[in-house]
């Protein structure tokens, strides 16, 4: 059951990796790598739900060149703080053959997720496959995947705000932008 008192909690004991001028800076640079590498493509955008939705709606009206959009839903950690096993809930459509496809997410932690993407949809018929990401966390394992566009790095600790939840919580936080749970917090 939310909790309102239990997630203002860990809002405020959390601490602010990243300020709303930087993200902000970020999104704008990884706009301009964008559309100088497929601005002449006329890609097919897909945007992870639910965590990608803030990082999508402030990189899109950036890009100014024609694109389609549509999104995928995968989820994997659920309200957990550690990856399951992945779930699709909405897969790719049919339309992703012979375009050239841009996936959005809000992070790359250990990679499955976007690695899962990548290979639905280049099974599917893509002509080619790119992966943006807001954060990419710098963890010891090697991953299946590196995100050809990436907003910022961060620490190998359980990041929220910024799209991203905590508990299923704060996925809205936009003013201390990507904040991260305070190491008392255990991973569930
Ligand atoms: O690189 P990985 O270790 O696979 O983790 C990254 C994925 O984890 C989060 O999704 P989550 O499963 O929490 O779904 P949600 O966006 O619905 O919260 C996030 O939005 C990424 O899609
Ligand atoms: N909210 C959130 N979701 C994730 N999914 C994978 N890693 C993370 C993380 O650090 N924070």
């Amino acid at each position: 059951m939310p909790n309102v008192s239990e997630a203002r909690g860990i809002l405020n004991s959390a601490d602010v990796l990243f300020t709303a001028e930087q993200v902000s800076a970020a999104v704008e640079r990884m706009a301009a790598e964008i559309t100088e590498k497929l601005g002449e493509t006329y890609p097919l955008v897909l945007s992870v739900m639910g965590g990608a939705v803030v990082f999508t709606g402030q990189l899109l009206p950036r890009l100014a060149f024609p694109l389609d959009f549509d999104y995928v839903h995968v989820s994997r950690y659920g309200d957990k703080t550690k990856g399951g096993e992945l779930v699709w809930r909405q897969a790719p459509k049919e339309d992703v053959q012979d375009r050239v496809v841009l996936v959005l997410d809000d992070i790359l932690d250990e990679g499955e997720t976007m690695a899962a993407i990548r290979d639905r949809v280049l099974n599917m018929g893509a002509k080619a496959f790119y992966s943006g990401v807001f954060a990419n966390k710098l963890i010891s394992k090697s991953k299946p995947i590196a995100a050809d566009f990436v907003g910022i790095d961060v620490p190998d600790r359980y990041v929220f705000g910024y799209g991203m939840d905590v508990r299923g919580s704060w996925r809205n936080l936009l003013s201390n932008l990507c904040a991260e749970i305070s190491r008392s917090v255990p991973p569930t």
